[in-house]
């Protein structure tokens, strides 16, 4: 990236302080999300692994139903477009049911459930 139209000089030093304070605010916002996204993943590779010994499905598309109705919910009273708190929760329960269908594989082949890093 060598153009950008916030380079330091170009901007009005007001106006660069006030981007400045909203992108530290977008900075904790987005350090929030990862811890909270990490925490998520740590809860359901848990029941990745429950699954797993117990021989249950790795999707469960009625849980998936009242989640996205309930989203959907939150979103609007909180003035979140709510398609695209469903697009997110959707992308988000993607990544775990590859989760569990990985932790199911290497049970069934008598590997323990691992500990990985979600996403790895
Ligand atoms: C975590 C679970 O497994 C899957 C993932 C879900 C999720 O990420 O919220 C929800 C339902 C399941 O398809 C679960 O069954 O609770």
């Amino acid at each position: 990236m060598t153009t950008s139209n916030t380079g330091p000089d170009a901007i009005d030093p007001e106006v660069r302080q006030e981007l400045e304070r909203l992108r530290d605010s977008i900075d904790n916002i987005d350090a929030a999300v990862v811890h909270m996204l990490a925490e998520r993943f740590k809860a359901t590779q848990q029941v990745g692994r429950l699954k797993a010994q117990h021989q249950l499905p790795p999707a469960d598309p009625s849980r998936e139903a009242r989640q996205i109705a309930r989203l959907r919910v939150l979103a609007e009273n909180a003035k979140l477009d709510p398609a695209f708190a469903e697009k997110f929760l959707n992308f988000i329960i993607g990544e775990v049911i590859r989760h569990h269908e990985r932790i199911a594989e290497s049970t069934q082949n008598g590997q323990p459930a691992h500990e990985a890093p979600a996403g790895h």
